[in-house]
């Protein structure tokens, strides 16, 4: 302690402030850390120098003559006796120094706090109240009462670290960020409904879910949905599930389908997860397989269901087996899932690769088929059918030749569904149904029911159509759609817009002319690669409220997909069929929303549509109000339409020579790789002259070639002649509902400004619907 003696007002330390108590304490664990390596030596060996104090301690007694010595450490014994060292600070200990100084230790403002009004309280939070006095006296000697110019350079260090440090932590937030939004962009926002939100619970009435016998973990989980109440195919379904039965549901578009399956499914699965080896049986054979006609919706069907698991304290293993993603995976994932959601082709892949996994798939206890009018009939027949198939087979029946009763129950859903399908199921016999080999009812009949007689759900019999949709139909020449698109795009701005084709080379064609005309616009088609599918819904999707958004797709958008928002759906081209027409236009008015489905149709076409949405409308037979349902019809302003003929005539020109060029570079890629490959040389030229004179396609080839040859002079060109037609304001000239004005600034409108000006709307707007 000879040291301390040295200082004449030892005592007086001891009384100071506790913060620099606190200090003082932290100072000498500090020291302690670091002392190993050097060498002990005596107090009085020490370089005392007097203390330099402020002005304001001149009459401060005691502190009077206080002397003060720099690098030395000072190390506490378990014995209570204490030993000096030299320190030659290091790098490390300039930063732990640097370190006391952020947590507003050792620097000038800090001492004068000291003498301030600063509260006891706050430093004492790092002094253990334990400490004895004597430890506290101790630290006096690392005390910070250094000379001036030490502090200068000090305090550029600190401040060097610190920016050090603030820029780290900035760049780590920046890249949390940007982390966060790269998977928000790949993650399927689309798909997801769930908000945690934990107060809902409280305000909610649930008793209609509970009066359906499900468990209140369920039932919980539904509250985190915000999802008060079942809809009604949920509250007819579900309690049919639960008791066994095999189900065929029909309701409409967007009625909540996929719950009205799906909970009895996560129901079943809690159940078994409880029971006694439950694990190890759910583990070797999946609980349920679902199958879905389209990739996208087989992906939402995974999200929706496991948004639903989400609120679960334990969870079913969810997982997709569609085409695009890779084989091997799936294969994997497969050995453990518990509920598997698919398209045919994939999973007959998948399946048909491994008499295992085939052999666990016979013990699914649900079969799930979703849009089952679609899945049966369209392109997965014979997938669909080899799965059933050999889920129903056993190695002895295929030697026996029958397959023998399903163990499983079968659910099949959808909001179209063939007439008289359920009496015909019921009713009519194998033989007779053998015959209509590849009818719908035949390959419903393949499921094997385990029940004799289905339950037949049909929750809403007279309308497939949602309650809040409104119809409309804009008559226009067949070459003039694109035109007549882009007015109902300006006419109907500022919101989510689905664009429905039936081809996927009028999807891949619209979609950049649109972007050419400034509108945000994404293709969807089968023919693209899953990751830019996904990556289109999502930016279709990403748009915020109110912000103008366009998804041009094929009818692989139209069955299923929960899109959230969108509240046009137009009808590029006519549908084939009243069901495309009733899943498209699903797409909006969904849950209780409103939206507004319009066609295009050429002069040919306006009888027939109306007979086919007639046809949608009217009941099963009954007789209905429905029956005669009239369509109505939206006057669009001819004259001025036409004004916008020429910027959608440029935005074409240019999307189509870039599809062209595109389409020329892949072409001759291919063929270079044919050549290559039958060894002879490559010539553009002369493959082009062998596709004009050779007959088939040399027209279309022509035609594609001068596209092609189109320099990026001319390109340019026309992009800047677009440019100019789209900052010009549109002169409405005689128009009725602009007279007054005359003009209309297209910017404007593009920015989203209502274009009611292009035509009458009848009660078609959105904001009336
Ligand atoms: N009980 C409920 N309450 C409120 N919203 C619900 C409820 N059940 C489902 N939903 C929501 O309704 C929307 C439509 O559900 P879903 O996709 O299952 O409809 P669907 O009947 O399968 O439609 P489609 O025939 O077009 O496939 C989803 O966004 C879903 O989250």
């Amino acid at each position: 302690m000879d040291g301390l003696k040295k200082r004449k007002s030892s005592d007086q330390v001891a009384n100071a402030p506790a913060k620099k108590k606190a200090k003082a304490h932290q100072s000498v664990s500090k020291s302690t850390k670091k002392a190993t390596a050097r060498k002990p030596i005596s107090a009085n060996s020490l370089r005392w120098q007097k203390a330099k104090l402020p002005d304001m301690f001149n009459d401060s007694e005691g502190f009077f003559g206080l002397e003060e010595v720099e690098d030395v450490e000072v190390i506490r014994h378990d014995d209570n006796t204490v030993e000096f060292r030299a320190a030659k600070v290091s790098t490390t200990e300039e930063i732990e120094r640097d370190e006391g100084d952020e947590n507003g230790q050792d620097n000038e403002e800090d001492e004068f706090e000291g003498f301030g009004d600063d509260p006891a309280p706050q430093a004492s939070k790092n002094q253990p109240s334990s400490l004895p006095m004597s430890e506290i006296e101790d630290v006096t000697t690392d005390a910070p009462v250094a000379k001036k110019q030490d502090k200068k350079v000090q305090k550029q260090e600190d401040k060097k670290v610190q920016k050090q440090e603030d820029k780290k932590a900035q760049k780590q937030k920046k890249k949390a960020a940007t982390g966060k939004a790269e998977d928000s962009e790949l993650q399927s926002n689309v798909f997801s409904t769930l908000e945690t939100m934990e107060d809902t619970q409280d305000n909610m009435d649930l008793s209609a879910w509970v009066a359906l016998d499900l468990s209140p973990r369920i039932v919980d989980s539904l509250a985190k949905l915000k999802f008060p109440k079942p809809t009604p195919i949920q509250a007819a379904a579900i309690p049919q599930i639960l008791e066994g039965h095999d189900v065929i549901g029909k309701a409409s578009t967007g009625s909540g389908k996929t719950l009205a399956f799906g909970i009895p499914i996560v129901e079943k699965w809690l159940e078994l997860s409880e029971e006694d080896d439950a694990s190890e049986s759910l583990s070797k054979t999946p609980l349920a397989l679902v199958l879905s006609p389209t990739r996208e919706l087989a992906h939402q069907l995974t999200e929706h269901i496991k948004n639903l698991c989400a609120g679960l304290p334990n969870s079913p293993y969810v997982c997709s087996v569609t085409g695009g993603l890779s084989v091997h995976k799936q294969q994997r994932q497969l050995l453990k899932a518990d509920i598997v959601i698919g398209t045919p082709g994939r999973l007959w892949e998948v399946l048909s690769s491994s008499s295992d996994l085939t052999n666990s798939f016979r013990g699914i206890q649900y079969l799930v088929v979703d849009e089952a009018d679609r899945l049966l009939t369209e392109g997965h027949f014979q997938e669909a059918a080899e799965i059933f198939n050999a889920l129903d087979r056993t190695e002895q029946d295929e030697e026996q030749g029958e397959s023998a009763p399903s163990p499983r129950q079968t659910l099949v859903f959808s909001a179209t569904f063939h007439k008289g399908l359920q009496q015909k199921l019921a009713g009519k016999s194998r033989s007779e149904l053998m015959s209509e080999k590849d009818s719908m009812e035949y390959l419903l009949k393949k499921l094997n029911f385990r029940e004799e007689k289905p339950k037949f759900i049909d929750v809403n019999p007279v309308s497939q159509m949602a309650e809040g949709l409104k119809e409309g139909l804009v008559e226009c020449g067949a070459m003039e759609k694109d035109l007549y698109l882009y007015a109902l795009l300006l006419l109907y701005p500022n919101v989510r817009t689905l664009v429905f084709t039936n081809s996927i080379s009028s999807a891949r064609r619209l979609a950049p002319m649109l972007q050419n005309l400034n509108l945000q616009t994404h293709p969807l088609h089968s023919q693209m690669a899953q990751k830019a599918r996904l990556r289109s819904v999502e930016r279709f999707t990403g748009a915020k409220q109110g912000q103008s958004s366009i998804l041009v797709a094929t009818d692989v958008a139209a069955r299923g997909l929960d899109i959230p928002g969108v509240d046009l759906v137009v009808h590029y081209h006519v549908p084939r069929a009243a069901d495309a027409y009733v899943h498209r236009s699903g797409r909006t008015a969904r849950a209780d929303k409103t939206g507004l489905s319009i066609l295009l149709c050429a002069p040919e076409e306006v009888i027939p549509t109306r007979r086919l949405i007639a046809k949608v409308h009217s009941s099963t037979g009954k007789g209905s109000k429905k029956k005669n349902f009239f369509v109505q019809t939206l006057d669009m302003d001819r004259k001025l339409v036409n004004r916008l003929k020429p910027r959608v005539t440029l935005a074409k020109k240019i999307a189509d020579a870039n599809l062209a060029k595109e389409k020329g570079n892949k072409d001759d890629d291919w063929m270079r790789n044919a050549a290559e490959e039958l060894g002879v040389e490559y010539d553009s030229d002369e493959m082009e002259k062998v596709g004009k004179w050779g007959g088939r396609g040399g027209g279309r080839q022509e035609k594609q070639k001068q596209a092609r040859e189109m320099t990026k002079a001319e390109l340019g060109a026309m992009r800047a002649e677009l440019r100019e037609l789209l900052s010009k304001r549109i002169n409405t000239g005689v128009s009725e509902n602009y007279i007054a004005t005359g003009m209309v600034d297209m910017d404007e409108l593009l920015r989203g400004a209502k274009g009611e000006f292009l035509g009458k709307v009848h009660g078609l707007d959105i904001e009336t619907l």
